[in-house]
């Protein structure tokens, strides 16, 4: 029997992620093994990470993106807070944690040799969008509380976002707390939702409804809250219904006119894996196996 996470799981669509002991987050697979469920589980902090909840989060989506059953990964916060009974989906960088070199491991994990001591104060969040981004699935930010500081940067880099009605908030502190995500998180965002609105979230750090997100183009959808987990597992299984290698096309197509080089190597990547399956490829495999001239008669040149 799977356990209840959160207020608005449903313990009946998910099991837990096979082989995984994580303390900062839950990692659940639907039934069918399709669809990945990442949460936050710090709700007592608005879902803060410190270094090991990145660390976690970097492995649960790591194994989403090797698995190849897995078309869609829904990322949410756990909630409600026990203390209070507020909702989160991440509130960015513990701020109880942060030292001068980025974020500290607890006491005990920073015990680490000297030729180790890079590690003590990391600021990885950055590797866990970088994975989203570049994943070839759909993820889907699930939005039932605050998604502030980096939280606020994680749901820009998902592909699609829905936000609780009732309880979905979004602040961009950084410049609060003396930081900046000068990446995604700020300029892709004036590209989702414009320059003259983006540098208002950065520069005034307000505090925008669900309502508001829509209409700047921060989220897809609201939805009422009881309602959001059922809603990313009827995206999600909208998307599933679709063609793997389209989705994935798309996702890099997407991509690629903002992400450089990179975008373009990661498009090129799966042009070039296309491009294998195909009997002119195999053509020019098989005569360089079996030293002779490539015969390209049989392939014209596509108009
Ligand atoms: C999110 C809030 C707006 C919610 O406000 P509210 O509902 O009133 O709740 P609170 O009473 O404030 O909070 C409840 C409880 O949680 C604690 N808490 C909340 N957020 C954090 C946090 N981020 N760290 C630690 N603790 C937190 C809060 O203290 C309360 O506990 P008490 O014991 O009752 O005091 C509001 O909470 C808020 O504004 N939170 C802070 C948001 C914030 O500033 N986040 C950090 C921004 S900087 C960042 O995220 C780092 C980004 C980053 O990582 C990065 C950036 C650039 C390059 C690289 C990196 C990288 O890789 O790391």
């Amino acid at each position: 029997m799977t356990e209840q996470v959160s207020d608005i799981f449903d313990p009946a669509s998910w099991v837990v992620a096979p082989d995984t002991a994580y303390t900062d987050i839950t990692a659940h697979l639907s039934l069918d093994g399709r669809i990945a469920r990442i949460a936050f589980d710090r709700p007592e902090v608005r879902n803060a990470f410190r270094p090991h909840t990145v660390d976690e989060l970097y492995d649960a989506l790591e194994r989403a993106r090797v698995n190849p059953r897995i078309g869609v990964v829904l990322l949410t916060g756990n909630g409600p807070s026990p203390r209070d009974g507020g909702w989160a989906f991440c509130s960015g960088g513990d701020q109880r944690i942060r030292g001068r070199s980025g974020y500290q491991y607890a006491e005990s994990e920073s015990e680490v040799a000297p030729e180790e001591s890079a590690r003590a104060g990391r600021l990885h969040i950055l590797e866990v969008q970088r994975i989203i981004r570049f994943m070839p699935k759909v993820v889907i930010a699930l939005v039932p509380g605050w998604a502030a500081g980096g939280g606020h940067s994680l749901n820009v880099v998902c592909d699609l976002s829905i936000a609780s009605d009732e309880h979905a908030k979004f602040k961009q502190t950084d410049a609060d707390v003396g930081s900046f995500d000068a990446g995604y998180g700020s300029a892709y965002f004036a590209k989702q939702i414009g320059q003259k609105n983006a540098r208002e979230v950065f520069f005034l750090a307000r505090e925008y409804s669900a309502q508001r997100a829509y209409e700047m183009g921060a989220v897809n959808a609201v939805v009422p809250h009881a309602e959001l987990e059922a809603t990313g597992i009827e995206w999600a299984r909208e998307i599933l219904g679709k063609s793997p290698t389209a989705i994935r096309m798309l996702k890099y197509a997407f991509n690629a006119v903002d992400d450089g080089l990179v975008g373009q190597q990661l498009f090129a990547g799966e042009t070039t894996r296309l491009a294998y399956g195909t009997d002119e490829a195999v053509e020019g495999r098989d005569a360089f196996l079996e030293k002779r001239d490539p015969d390209w008669s049989a392939f014209p040149y596509h108009f």
